[in-house]
């Protein structure tokens, strides 16, 4: 079917959804950027900073498992409204807070309720898009992580010039609230959308054949029962060897670049910067990649697999960081290592919504981010490991090389355990019956 030449409102809620992910992660950086200022007021040691840092992982982690099942039974107007208000409310408050223990409640209430963003933008993106158009979708909307990593950096530190730590919570949790103001105007699942044009609906739809074959939209799924199907445990698999991949890119970055090429963590940070701006092209550029295969006629399973192998490609060349002599080339391995993530990413997000139905799609996602944020709990113990071993020995910069080394095979290691988990991507069938 051609696009509708109409008004389109998908993009605009795609344009939603990137805002969301943004001041999602927005709210998420504020802390570490306050961190020197708050040890210094509130006296937190290291470990301190440490447990506030878990309470928020794991809560995080615990989150997705719920509120996946929580948006698939409410539904993405109510799930997104709950999931921003509770982290919003959580995000401000953290400037009433005084003691430690304060902090690691009100940082594990903004992971609770930050865990229901990617299960309710991802279960949008399938509401409101066809197969051939959710990846690309999915990796603009994805690319809002990014810039709030780094808008962050730029605001935070102007903020706490202005006035005060507390004010950085207040300001940046606030936008939240702004936000929500759109989605509750503007925000309609197609069915209920009254401004959306016939044509737009039948483009969105034009694909339920392969949906009607998956189950009516009233059948009910069991969310146990998901944990029986190969193809959750393709999806958890793929989150959870590559998502603690990114949270090192987040995280270690800027520690790498300081101690292995002297970089200077005060001033605004040019590699960073290129880093995280070459993940949004990756992120946009990866999901354009296998929407423009399905609209060559390359079928689904095989386009996001194609993509997904290129970009898992893509990450092996950080491996040379090693080599690299000067920042540079460094940054010029370790961007498109990033970017390759985040165009991964925007992929195998995609995959939940071609292997399940629109109903059971929010509830996938939860299970295997949840994956992905686990292993992202412990990922970082072994890089502190290593570090800590390479350190001793002197040569901190061999233990970063063994980490590269680490990240450059993640990648084709998921690829290759989806692939035996399920080769062509069946979705999953139905028949009017729990799964
Ligand atoms: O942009 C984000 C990354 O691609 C993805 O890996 C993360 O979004 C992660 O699932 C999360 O929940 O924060």
């Amino acid at each position: 079917m051609a696009q509708p030449k109409s008004v389109t409102y998908r993009w605009g809620v795609v344009a939603l959804l990137f805002f969301a992910t943004s001041i999602n992660y927005l709210d998420r950086q504020v802390i570490g950027l306050l961190k020197p200022t708050l040890e210094n007021e509130l006296h937190w040691t290291e470990t301190d900073y440490g447990h506030i840092v878990m309470a928020f992982q794991a809560a995080y982690a615990l989150g997705l498992l719920a509120f996946g099942g929580i948006i698939d039974k409410l539904g993405t107007k109510m799930g997104y409204t709950i999931s921003i208000i509770f982290w919003s409310v959580s995000a401000v408050l953290t400037a009433a807070v005084k003691t430690t223990f304060g902090f690691i409640a009100v940082r594990a209430a903004l992971g609770l309720g930050e865990s229901g963003n990617f299960p309710a933008a991802i279960k949008t993106v399938a509401e409101w898009f066809p197969k051939r158009e959710r990846a690309l979708a999915t990796g603009i909307f994805n690319s809002g992580a990014n810039i709030g990593a780094v808008v962050a950096p730029v605001m935070v530190p102007w903020i706490l010039g202005v006035y005060n730590w507390q004010m950085a919570f207040i300001i940046t949790g606030a936008i939240g609230f702004v936000w929500l103001i759109f989605w509750r105007i503007f925000y309609e699942t197609p069915a209920k959308h009254k401004k959306i044009s016939t044509e737009e609906f039948e483009f969105i739809n034009s694909d339920t054949s392969e949906a009607a074959a998956a189950g009516t939209p009233e059948t009910k799924i069991k969310w146990l029962e998901l944990f029986g199907i190969r193809q959750t445990w393709a999806f958890v698999a793929g989150k959870l060897l590559t998502d603690p991949i990114w949270y090192f890119f987040l995280f270690w970055l800027p520690s790498y670049f300081a101690t292995t090429f002297n970089l200077d963590l005060k001033k605004p940070s040019l590699p960073l910067v290129l880093v995280y701006t070459a993940t949004t092209i990756g992120s946009i550029g990866g999901g354009y990649l296998s929407s423009w295969f399905i609209k060559r006629g390359m079928p689904v399973f095989r386009a996001r697999k194609t993509a997904m192998f290129l970009f898992a490609l893509c990450v092996l060349p950080i491996f040379a960081a090693r080599y690299a002599t000067n920042v540079w080339q460094a940054v010029a391995l370790i961007s498109l290592a990033a970017a390759a993530h985040q165009a991964w990413s925007a992929n195998i997000f995609t995959t939940a919504s071609d292997m399940f139905p629109k109903q059971a799609v929010s509830s996938v996602v939860g299970i295997g981010s949840m994956a992905g944020s686990v292993g992202g709990i412990f990922f970082p113990l072994l890089i502190s490991y290593i570090l800590e071993a390479n350190k001793e020995a002197g040569h901190i910069t061999a233990g970063y090389n063994i980490i590269f080394a680490i990240c450059a095979c993640a990648y084709l290691a998921a690829w290759l355990i989806m692939h035996l988990l399920t080769p062509t991507m069946k979705p999953v069938q139905l028949h009017g019956k729990d799964v």
